[in-house]
């Protein structure tokens, strides 16, 4: 029997009501909307992924709703260094035809990407093809070159920044080519921002600092985003060791707002004991995690979580060969995701929070974003 025990979760159910959900599945996100212990993120069998209904902060009834809504949010970041977000702001019609403009672009012919092909880490723009990036935790040139060769990332993406940059410029498709793209992207990325302002308010207030503290540092829209095709795979090079179509990284900047389709395979490891965790996909939701700056900000009270992104549920197909011999092989499907990364603004100094400086004191140097962000993607593409 299910039991409908809390008006987030009520919420969340109707959101689903296009899918059939199972009554496993409606005490599985039961769990993940109860506020998270310490304890439960210690063993893997008790490890979730909490589900914050966003709503509760934008239109809180009273403070206490919008202080407790903030401290889900915090607490998330603190245990975990990742959350799902339901009405989180960008809305499901938009997030359709952003998907829908995501699988025009990436079907255009490979030569025809190629033209806007990414070429400087501080642009950080253009579109990225198989194997050029291989996200890891790894500074060592030599290390990343070696990994690249034995097990790349399979993935290609588009990177876009913001599109009135004096010195960098977006590289967009020919508007014949995709109709639509870069105007329903420009919307997109407006309204991710929104939400990002209004995240890092509900965190501000929720580590104890004045609400608007962040707002002057992250009103310049240096974000990036990243739309991501991951092509149907032969199943056994994904499962080899030490193959991923994502290695397991670290984010760069303040939060990551992922929205992903229903395929799966995005895995968040448990800081405790290390072992990978998928977060499947939550219709209505979207998954935020902390980048290392916000960590460095908060000096470490937030936590900057490793996760990858792995093969998911495979299916059988049948296919015949040339001399007409059927055979069954495994397929991976295809996958889209959509990765904003939000930085703060370039100039901006981050150096310790006023509240989390602690008995120990700032574990960093004050650093600048640029630098930083700069610093981290030469490292990682080649
Ligand atoms: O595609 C995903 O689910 C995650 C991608 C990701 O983590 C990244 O690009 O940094
Ligand atoms: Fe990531």
């Amino acid at each position: 029997m299910v039991v409908w025990p809390s008006a987030p979760f009520t919420n969340l159910v109707l959101r689903c009501t296009r899918l059939t959900i199972s009554s496993d599945m409606a005490l599985c996100l039961w769990r993940q909307t109860r506020t998270l212990s310490r304890n439960d993120v210690k063993s893997d069998v008790s490890f979730r992924i909490p589900l914050v209904d966003f709503s509760r902060y934008r239109n809180a009834a009273s403070h206490s709703e919008k202080q407790q809504t903030a401290d889900d949010i915090v607490n998330a970041f603190r245990e975990v260094g990742f959350v799902y977000l339901m009405n989180h702001g960008v809305t499901d019609g938009m997030l359709e035809n952003v998907f829908g403009q995501v699988k025009e672009f990436f079907r255009m012919p490979v030569q025809k990407k190629d033209q806007l092909a990414w070429e400087d880490p501080r642009a950080n723009r253009g579109y990225v093809r198989q194997g050029r990036e291989r996200v890891t935790q790894s500074t060592s040139v030599e290390e990343i070159a070696a990994l690249r060769l034995t097990a790349p990332d399979s993935k290609e993406s588009m990177e876009i920044g913001r599109d009135w940059d004096s010195v960098w410029k977006n590289q967009w498709p020919k508007e014949e080519d995709v109709p639509g793209f870069r105007s329903t992207i420009l919307d997109f990325f407006e309204a991710c921002h929104d939400t990002h302002t209004v995240i890092m308010r509900s965190i501000a207030l929720g580590l104890r600092l004045d609400e608007t503290f962040f707002d002057d540092k992250i009103n310049e829209q240096w974000h990036n985003l990243r739309l991501l095709s991951y092509p149907p795979l032969d199943a056994d090079l994904l499962r080899k060791d030490g193959q991923a179509r994502a290695g397991a990284h670290s984010d760069y900047g303040t939060l990551t707002l992922l929205f992903q389709d229903a395929v799966g395979g995005l895995e968040v490891q448990n800081p405790h004991t290390m072992h990978f965790h998928p977060a499947t996909p939550i219709p209505g939701t979207v998954v935020v995690n902390v980048g290392d700056l916000l960590s460095r900000w908060s000096n470490d009270t937030l936590r900057s979580t490793l996760h990858r992104v792995v093969a998911p549920p495979s299916y059988m197909k049948t296919a015949t060969s040339a001399t007409g011999e059927q055979k069954q092989v495994e397929i991976i499907p295809e996958r889209k995701s959509i990765a904003f990364f939000c930085n703060p603004n370039f100039g901006a100094v981050v150096e310790c929070l006023p509240t989390c400086v602690g008995s120990e004191g700032p574990k960093y140097e004050p650093v600048q974003t640029e630098k930083y962000i700069v610093g981290r993607l030469s490292d990682t593409y080649f």
